[in-house]
Formats: C-alpha cells, sequence, structure tokens
C-alpha cells in the first residue's frame, strides 16, 4: 500500500511538473507573439534537463579552462549572439550582445533584479549589503554609500604608497648575487598588498596580511588568522554559487567557521568605532606623523547608521567587491607585460617621463591623481587588461516582470525576443571583450594602442553599466595606475618564468591565474 502510495505520488508530480512545464511555454509563446518577439536561438542538450552543462562546466572549471568553455559553446552560432538554454532544470537566457547588455543593465534596468539566488549562495556571509541587495534596500546603500566614493578620500595615496613600500621591501630579500631575483610570484603578493589597503581605507585599520612574508612574529599571526579566513569564506561563497537553486544546502568544509572569524573580527572594530563615535572620539586616533590615510570609511558611514550589523555587512561588501578585483586585475597586468617586453618598456619610459625616476620621485608632489588619469598610454594598458580578463566572467539578472529584449528574435537574431517573469538571463563579459566582430581580428591579443582615439560603449564593461555601475571604479583606476607606476619605476625589466602555453584560470569571487605570475626582477637602480 505504501509503495503503491509512493508510486502514485511520483506519477503525480511527474504529470503535475509536466503539463505546467509545458503551459508555462504556450503561455510565453502566446505573450511572445501579442508583443511581436520572435524566437531565440535554443541551444541542444545531450541530456535530460540539461544535466549535460554541470560536466561541461565543472569539467573546465577543474582544468582551468572555464573562460574558454564560454567562448566555445556561447559562441556556437555567431553572429547571433542570444540564445536560451534549459539548464539544470530551468530556463536560462544568454547573451552577449551590447545593445541587449545596455538594455538589461540601463535602458530597462527597473525590469531586472539580481535574483535570490544570488542572495542565497552569499547570505550568510554576506547578509545585507550593497553587492546583495535589490529594489529599495539597495536604492539606500546605494544613496548612503556613494558619497564615500566622491572626492579627495579617493585620491589620498599616502596608505597606498605606505603599503606598496611594504611590498617592496619584501621583493629584494628574494633577491639572489646578481641583478636579478629569484623566481617569485608576485599575484599572491598584490593580493595580500591589496587587503592591506582596502581594510585600511575602509575601517582605519590594515590587516597587515603583508607582515606574513617579512616574519614580525606577533602580527603575522594576527595577520594571517584574518586574511586566510577571508580567502575562505570568499572560496566557500563560490563553490555554493556553483549550486544554483541548492545553494543553500551547500556549506563547504570550514566555510562557516571562517565565515564567523571574519565577521568577529569586523564587529570588533565596528564595535570599537561605535564608543569611540559615540564619546566623540576619532576612531583613527593615531599621532598626525603616524597617520597614514586621512580618510576611514567607517567612520564617514557612523555619521548615515549606527546599526552594527547593517555597519559590517556593508563594510564587509565593498571589501570583497573590491580587494580581489583589484589585485587580479594588476597581476593581470603584470602577467601580460611580462609577456610582451616591448610595451613593458615603452609604458616604462612614460612612467619615468610622467613620474621620474624611483629615487626622484616624491610620490606625494609627483604622483597625483590628476597626473595619473592624464598619463593615457598608463591607462590603455589598465583598459586593454581590464578587456581581456575582466575580474567578473559572467554576471546574472532575473527579469522581475514579463519584458522583452530587443535582440535575439530570428534566424538573423535581429528580433524582439521575450522575456518571461523570473527568467535568468546571464551575459558574458569575457566573450563580449574578445569577440571579433566588436574588437577586430586581433581581438585576442593584448594591444593597449587599440584604445587610442577609441570611446568606450557597451561592448566594454569591466565595471557594469548604469544605475548600478561599479562604485569603486575610480579608486581601482587610481590604485592600479598607482601600483604600476611604482614596480616599473623600480624594476626596469621583468621576465616571464612561466612555462604553461595558454593562461589558465581559478575563479574564486574573480577570475585570476592559476599558476600565479611568476617572474624574475631585475632592479633599476641597483
Ligand atoms: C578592477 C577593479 C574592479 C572591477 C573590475 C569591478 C567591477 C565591478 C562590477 C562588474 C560590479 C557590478 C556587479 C553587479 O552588479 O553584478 C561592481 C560593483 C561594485 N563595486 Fe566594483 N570593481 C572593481 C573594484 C572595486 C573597488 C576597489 C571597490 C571599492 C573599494 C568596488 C566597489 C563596488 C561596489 C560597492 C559595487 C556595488 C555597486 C552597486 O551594486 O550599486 N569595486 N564592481
Amino acid at each position: 500500500m505504501i509503495v503503491l502510495s509512493i508510486f502514485a505520488f511520483v506519477v503525480f508530480v511527474v504529470i503535475y511538473y509536466n503539463v505546467s512545464y509545458y503551459l508555462d511555454l504556450y503561455r510565453n509563446a502566446q505573450k511572445a507573439k501579442a508583443l511581436g518577439c520572435k524566437p531565440m536561438h535554443r541551444v541542444a542538450n545531450r541530456l535530460p534537463f540539461g544535466l549535460d552543462q554541470i560536466n561541461i562546466e565543472k569539467s573546465a572549471f577543474d582544468k582551468h579552462k572555464y573562460p574558454y568553455m564560454l567562448e566555445e559553446t556561447w559562441a556556437e552560432r555567431a553572429p547571433v549572439t542570444t540564445s536560451e538554454m534549459f539548464a539544470l532544470g530551468a530556463w536560462q537566457t544568454r547573451t552577449v550582445d551590447p545593445v541587449n547588455i545596455q538594455a538589461i543593465l540601463a535602458g530597462q534596468f527597473a525590469d531586472f533584479d539580481l535574483g535570490k539566488f544570488r542572495q542565497q549562495a552569499t547570505a550568510p556571509f554576506l547578509g545585507q549589503g550593497i553587492f546583495t541587495q535589490d529594489g529599495a534596500a539597495w536604492k539606500h546603500s546605494r544613496e548612503m554609500l556613494r558619497p564615500q566614493f566622491s572626492g579627495a578620500q579617493v585620491r589620498d595615496l599616502t596608505s597606498v604608497e605606505f603599503h606598496v613600500q611594504r611590498l617592496l621591501d619584501v621583493l629584494p630579500r628574494m633577491s639572489s648575487v646578481d641583478d636579478w631575483s629569484k623566481e617569485i610570484d608576485l599575484q599572491p603578493l598584490l593580493f595580500a598588498l591589496s587587503l592591506d589597503t582596502s581594510t585600511e581605507f575602509l575601517l582605519g585599520k590594515s590587516a597587515d596580511s603583508q607582515l606574513e612574508n617579512v616574519q614580525t612574529e606577533k602580527e603575522v599571526v594576527k595577520a594571517k588568522g584574518f586574511a586566510t579566513a577571508i580567502d575562505e569564506a570568499t572560496k566557500g561563497t563560490s563553490a555554493r554559487f556553483m549550486y544554483g537553486p541548492f545553494s543553500p544546502y551547500v556549506f563547504p568544509k570550514g566555510w562557516m567557521s571562517a565565515v564567523n572569524i571574519v565577521h568577529s573580527t569586523i564587529d570588533g572594530i565596528v564595535s570599537e568605532a561605535l564608543v569611540k563615535a559615540q564619546n566623540k572620539m576619532l576612531l583613527d586616533d593615531r599621532k598626525p606623523e603616524e597617520k597614514r590615510s586621512r580618510y576611514v570609511f567607517l567612520e564617514e558611514l557612523i555619521k548615515d547608521t549606527q546599526d552594527p550589523i547593517e555597519l559590517r555587512f556593508q563594510i564587509l561588501n565593498i571589501l570583497i567587491a573590491g580587494r580581489d578585483t583589484t589585485a587580479s586585475s594588476v597581476s593581470w597586468a603584470i602577467f601580460e607585460l611580462v609577456r610582451q617586453p616591448q610595451i613593458y618598456q615603452r609604458l616604462r619610459k612614460i612612467i619615468l617621463h610622467e613620474f621620474g625616476t624611483y629615487s626622484q620621485c616624491k610620490p606625494e608632489r609627483d604622483i597625483t591623481f590628476a597626473k595619473m588619469k592624464a598619463c593615457s598610454y598608463l591607462q590603455y594598458v589598465i583598459n586593454e587588461t581590464l578587456r581581456l580578463y575582466p575580474p567578473l566572467l559572467v554576471n546574472t539578472r532575473v527579469a522581475n516582470k514579463d519584458t522583452t529584449l530587443p535582440r535575439g528574435g530570428g534566424l538573423d537574431g535581429s528580433g524582439k525576443v521575450f522575456i518571461p517573469k523570473g527568467r535568468p538571463v546571464m551575459y558574458a563579459v569575457w566573450v563580449l571583450h574578445r569577440n571579433e566582430a566588436l574588437w577586430g581580428k586581433d581581438a585576442q591579443q593584448f594591444r593597449p594602442e587599440r584604445w587610442d582615439g577609441r570611446k568606450m560603449g557597451w561592448d566594454y564593461v569591466p565595471f557594469n553599466g548604469g544605475p548600478r555601475i561599479c562604485l569603486g571604479q575610480q579608486f581601482a583606476m587610481t590604485e592600479m595606475s598607482y601600483i604600476l607606476i611604482r614596480l616599473l619605476q623600480r624594476f626596469d625589466k621583468m621576465e616571464n618564468m612561466d612555462t604553461s602555453p595558454i593562461p589558465l584560470h581559478n575563479l574564486g569571487t574573480t577570475n585570476c591565474s592559476a599558476n600565479g605570475v611568476k617572474v624574475k626582477l631585475h632592479e633599476a637602480e641597483k
């Protein structure tokens, strides 16, 4: 009897699922017709429910070739650049058409949300913050945070110089007898640098993770705890993303304890800051001569909210949004520069001309925000790095109502397409940025000169666009410029020590090199 009941229940679920699936398809087809939409190209699956997609994605991920898989599978029917597929039991639309991307991010911004999957995957770690919210909550966060990213604070580079000096202190220690250093991997050092500058900017206290590399006993332990916990917590969160709707049930080993370490460290600093704010004391109470940064994000934010949980999550959201993105981008820039010595030398010559040699340069006087912004070739190098290696390879928005997108319908892809409420629309920035139709036959090559006279449009979205454009864009461009200037002033040559034939990719919160950035450095002024 029980067996019969279970059997009947399963049959009922299968029938119910099938009927509602086909009814939905029928209703959507009717609505699409009424709106003058044309059918999208459908990607064929080899396994039921699109289960083959899991294999394809997992295998590419494990082989560190995820971006190449995107190019192969997303460009399947070029030049028609929008399609739909059934993956993991649900329909999704995939586009690399700049016109559709502009519609999603700007023109039809109100029709799309981040969707519940991002919130579910990140909730225990990132809670309610600008990076995870939608609607009114997001608007509130954006209005509260935006003023913190304008003006003087973005231009205050004293703290960046302090931490760059720590990085430079570490590098010569690795030198051998001749003028060349031994082989080092710059990538983890650049990640530590970025964690230290971001925590100092946001919290008024640096995580001092670079001290790990100079072996200062006491602080090393403190730094290691926080830096490792941040890495574990972000890695675990990214792993949850892969499971889509099942992410709330996935708890990678050690993830929650890493999350707790990060939360309690930030909570400690926040509660200290709240006490100081109540007593009208400065959060950053170092003596003036010890002060590296005139601005502390948390100190300013406390003027808007005193809720400790809101403060924790807003700070953490920005830390995660800004730290790995900047570090991986500088790493990729060096990755390319050491493979093309002529570009390295051209950039270095311009840097020396504009900002002086390492020993002549007085950073506060010579490396200003305005001068960095005006240094075109330096900006071209960074633009080109973010084109070829956008930190976020793929992004998703979810329709919050029945809507349409302007392109992708019909055989030539020029017609409107219907997007039903709840449908995820994914856009692959990696594929968009390497599309030959948009970037020319040399789209795969690192060629900063292509930016000479080129205007930025919807074919280039490393920072996204529209109302949700990256708040830290200016901050990131400034910091990346600064780090490159100091490194190229100090080293007149860098040699690539990595022999892998193609770049391999690790995907954490951002896309970074799986082989690191292995180089030998040659000091300019020994
Ligand atoms: C190369 C460096 C960076 C890149 C490529 C980058 C890219 C992005 C992208 C693509 C988004 C949109 C995410 C989405 O809506 O799905 C974003 C959002 C954001 N970024 Fe960045 N980012 C960088 C650095 C930074 C830095 C340094 C900060 C802060 C210190 C920052 C703060 C933010 C914030 C707060 C948001 C959320 C904006 C909102 O939703 O309204 N980013 N970033």
